[in-house]
């Protein structure tokens, strides 16, 4: 008789060949383990909790769906594939995933973070992990010697990693942290929400598991909630998937289908994404109202070089900084197509203030001595016509500049350079230059009307 207790379907390993692949390849042509006779298009949907069994006393396959679902199995094993771990599971959200990475380490040890990470993880890591007699410590993992000095020998057993981190886009070195967390004896676990598995493989760097947000670029639509580990090496992933059923957090069967859905054109979302953002990046960083930018694709960033040591894209997400709340507010709310929005990696853009949206468990007061500032902008580029988008930002710019008493003549030059450069970036912008000029002008006629009249308009 088989022993149902901790029954595990999926046990496929990935075929040799699949690694020559292109990512783009892999993620149209998933493959899997489970038995389609039908040769289906679309993945099939085993939208059922439970599966009868052969016998009372012997089991098939799948017995319940909290413990196993085919299209689930679908699923892991395609993300397994793509990310080059040896299994992958699928949660009811991302932080699903991190909690059930945390419940790895117990009591009286010790998990080390970085400082700039999504504001549900440190609340996760601040208010709850401790409540299980875990420590935390959040040192800047951008400074390996941080790192260093933050692992303490023999009780750290988990080191967390973002890169590049939300919101500030801080490059951590993956390959030199995971060494470190190894001779410590500690697993490392690289937090990939913002690359995915497209853009970096942790995997590859030396991490022990890869955790993806999969409501961002993989759902990549707004509509589905999920979270995936790849874990390198089968012991690891067996303490896994005994937590992802003995817990319960395992990925519904409809959203599974929608998340394979949304794996089809994953690569295609996110190169258009990251080309737009590219492009954003490029006329934010010259113009006058913009004090900082954090792309990880611009070569001036301070982690460039380790970026594209270990990605292949600086990806569709950029924050940055104005220097002032009221003028970031007005950018925010006056754009009409990007919405404000937490999250990211939807076809759509999406605008935010991370103090006040995503980041907002976090204390006024621990934000500030983590250097998280208040003003900070963050954009999520969709895949949109990027003119389209410029020229959005733009009058919202314009009509920021005006708020904080900056005419839009003062920097002028300024201004117009950054329409000119964010049109060299690419020539497919060049046709589109008189037209945004054009258009400037209209919308500085409109900015000086508002000042006059002193309205701002408002949408909400
Ligand atoms: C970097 C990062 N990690 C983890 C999460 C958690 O993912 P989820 O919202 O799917 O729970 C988020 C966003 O929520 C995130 O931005
Ligand atoms: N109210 C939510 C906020 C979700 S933020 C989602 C995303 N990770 C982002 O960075 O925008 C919460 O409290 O968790």
């Amino acid at each position: 008789m088989a022993n149902n207790m901790d029954h595990d379907p999926s046990t496929a390993s990935t075929s040799d060949n699949w690694s020559q692949l292109d990512v783009a390849t892999k993620l149209v042509h998933g493959k899997s383990s489970v038995v389609d006779p039908y040769g289906s298009s679309g993945a099939p949907l085993w939208q059922t909790a439970t599966f009868a069994q052969p016998s009372a006393t012997t089991f098939g396959e799948y017995d319940y769906t909290r413990s196993g679902n085919p299209t689930r199995t679908i699923l892991e094993e395609q993300l397994a594939a793509l990310e080059g771990g040896d299994r992958a599971f699928c949660f009811t959200s991302g932080m699903a995933a991190i909690a059930v990475v945390c419940k790895l380490v117990s009591s009286g040890e010790h998990i080390l973070a970085g400082e700039d990470i999504y504001g549900g993880t440190s609340r996760l890591l601040s208010q709850v992990v401790p409540t299980a007699g875990v420590s935390v410590s959040n040192v800047d993992m951008t400074d390996l010697e941080s790192v260093q000095r933050g692992i303490i020998p023999g009780r750290t057993k988990l080191v967390l990693v973002e890169s590049p981190t939300n919101p500030r886009m801080q490059i951590c070195d993956i390959k030199a942290i995971a060494d470190m967390a190894h001779a410590a004896g500690a697993i490392c676990c690289v937090d990939n929400s913002i690359m995915a598995p497209v853009f970096q493989r942790p995997i590859d760097l030396g991490a022990d598991m890869s955790m993806t947000s999969g409501t961002k670029y993989i759902g990549g639509h707004g509509d589905v909630t999920m979270g995936v580990l790849t874990i390198k090496g089968q012991e690891l992933a067996k303490r896994v998937y005994f937590l992802q059923n003995a817990e319960g957090a395992g990925l519904a069967p409809f959203d599974c289908w929608l998340a394979l859905r949304g794996l089809k054109t994953m690569s295609l979302r996110m190169e258009r994404s990251a080309e737009n953002c590219a492009k954003l990046a490029a006329y934010l960083s010259r113009h006058p109202l913009v004090r900082k930018i954090n792309y990880a694709g611009l070569p001036d960033h301070p982690g460039y070089d380790i970026h594209v040591g270990q990605a292949t894209s600086g990806g569709a997400l950029l924050s940055f900084e104005t220097g002032s709340v009221e003028a970031s507010k007005v950018i925010v709310e006056e754009t009409k197509l990007f919405k404000i929005t937490v999250s990211f990696g939807n076809v759509n853009s999406l605008i935010s203030l991370p103090c006040y949206m995503s980041h907002a468990s976090i204390p006024a007061e621990v934000r500030a001595a983590r250097g998280l500032p208040d003003d900070l902008v963050r954009i999520s580029a969709g895949i949109e016509h990027v003119d389209d988008l410029i020229a959005d930002l733009d009058q919202a710019m314009l009509k920021a500049m005006v708020k904080v008493g900056m005419k839009p003549e003062t920097g002028k030059a300024e201004h117009d350079n950054a329409l000119e450069g964010s049109q060299k970036h690419d020539n497919a912008l060049e046709g589109s230059q008189k037209h945004l000029l054009l258009r400037i002008k209209e919308l500085e006629e409109q900015v000086r009307e508002l000042t006059m009249s002193g309205k701002h308009g408002n949408r909400h």
